[in-house]
Parts: structure tokens; C-alpha cells; sequence
């Protein structure tokens, strides 16, 4: 279907978990490829993520704020080059806030402060297994940029990583909020289009950068 002929809809994917497409147009899309750019870089920086159970993931990954490693955050790339995570920016925290207000309204926005962002890099034949964001000790709102080629996000349950499921297009400039009742649902990503990015873009493959509120004490 073509985005331009038939606009997506917002839609409610799940209690508390919704899509909004085209959230971001093509000048923030642009400001946060830029900025991912620079993140991606040494210290610190991208890196391939190992499993406790001698697998890695296909997705690569740099953290802001605290550095998630599986299954637990640090203050340094512990399981990378071992330097101190990169900051989050107070201007991510409140991009994540604009979210959760325009995908699940005001009241839904957390008292506390976004603190954590992953941002996951798919290339070639990355994808992501059905998983929950569980590290987090609140349970404010997650929420999902995504940039480049398009993916199948596969929103399931918070049962069983198995069926019931849904699966969503996620597009460049799209938003997807977990909250509520949805927080600690299953999810995963289990294909990419490749070849998919915007004309002009510059980004061969996908950015997904999630932002959350770790729940854990501060600095
Ligand atoms: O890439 C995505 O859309 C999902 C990423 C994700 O689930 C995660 O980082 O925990
Ligand atoms: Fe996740």
C-alpha cells in the first residue's frame, strides 16, 4: 500500500500499546540519525551483544544513560570496551515525554525522568527474538523510534512469548508506546525489509532507539 495514497492510522495494538506512524518528520528523523551517528562511535560505542547462553545478537547496540548488558544495567560498557556509557541527553528525555503524551495522553507520562535509551542496529539478516523489556524497575511507558528500513514488530503478550500476537509495519518516523497494562508484554522483531530506508536518507538498514525510565537510583 502506498503511505501516500492511504495515510496510516494511529492504532491501539494492544491495551496501553499504541502506533502512531509518521510521528517524526524528515528534519527529527534526520537530527536523530545524526545523533545516532555519533553515539555509534568509540567509547562506549556500538557493539555486538553476547547472550549468557554463548549466542550473540544480530541486532548491534549502543546504550545512553546506563549500559544494558543481558540481563542487568552498568554504569560502563562492561561487556564492550569497558568506558563509562555516554550521557542521555535531557532533549531525549523530553522527546519521550512528547510521545507518551501524543500516543497514550498527559496522564500517562511517568513522574519520573527517561534515563535509559538502546539503540538497536539491524543490518543484513538482524532481528530480534520475542523478549520483554524486564530490567527496569519502574514501570513507566516504553517507548519506540524507529528509522530506516522497514520491520515487523511483533507485539505479543505478557504471558507467553507465544501466540496471541499482532504484527505491525514500523516505518521510518514511526512511534510505538508500551504502557499500562502492555508494559511488560512480549515483543520482538522478526524481519526486516531491506532496502526499505527513505530515498535520501543516507541509513542502509534500521535505527530502533527505545527509551525508558530504569527505576534505578541515580548518579
Ligand atoms: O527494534 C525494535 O523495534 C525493538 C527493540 C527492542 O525490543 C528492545 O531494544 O528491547
Ligand atoms: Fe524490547
Amino acid at each position: 500500500m502506498d503511505a501516500e495514497l492511504f495515510p496510516r492510522a494511529r492504532e491501539e495494538i494492544a491495551p496501553g500499546a499504541v502506533h502512531v506512524p509518521d510521528w517524526l518528520d524528515a528534519r527529527e528523523q534526520r537530527a536523530l540519525l545524526d545523533a545516532c551517528r555519533e553515539w555509534a562511535g568509540p567509547p562506549a560505542g556500538l557493539r555486538t551483544v553476547r547472550t549468557p547462553g554463548g549466542g550473540t545478537m544480530t541486532a548491534r547496540q549502543v546504550c545512553l544513560g546506563r549500559h544494558w548488558y543481558p540481563y542487568g544495567y552498568a554504569r560502563t560498557a562492561v561487556d564492550g570496551d569497558g568506558a563509562p556509557v555516554k550521557p542521555f541527553p535531557s532533549w531525549l528525555g523530553a522527546l519521550a515525554r512528547r510521545a507518551v503524551t501524543d500516543a497514550l495522553g498527559e496522564a500517562s507520562v511517568p513522574a519520573a525522568a527517561y534515563d535509559v535509551a538502546l539503540v538497536n542496529f539491524y543490518d543484513g539478516d538482524a532481528r530480534m527474538g520475542m523478549h520483554r523489556d524486564s530490567d527496569e524497575k519502574a514501570d513507566a511507558p516504553v517507548v519506540s523510534l524507529s528509522l530506516g528500513d522497514t520491520c515487523v514488530f511483533r507485539f505479543g503478550n505478557t504471558r507467553t512469548r507465544t501466540r496471541p500476537w499482532t504484527d505491525v509495519e514500523l516505518r521510518s518516523g514511526d512511534l510505538f508506546v508500551f504502557g499500562g497494562p502492555s508494559r511488560w508484554a512480549y515483543h520482538g522483531v522478526p524481519r526486516v525489509l531491506a532496502g526499505t530506508s527513505p530515498a535520501g536518507s543516507g541509513l542502509a538498514g534500521r535505527l530502533n532507539i527505545t527509551l525508558r525510565v530504569s527505576g534505578l537510583p541515580g548518579r
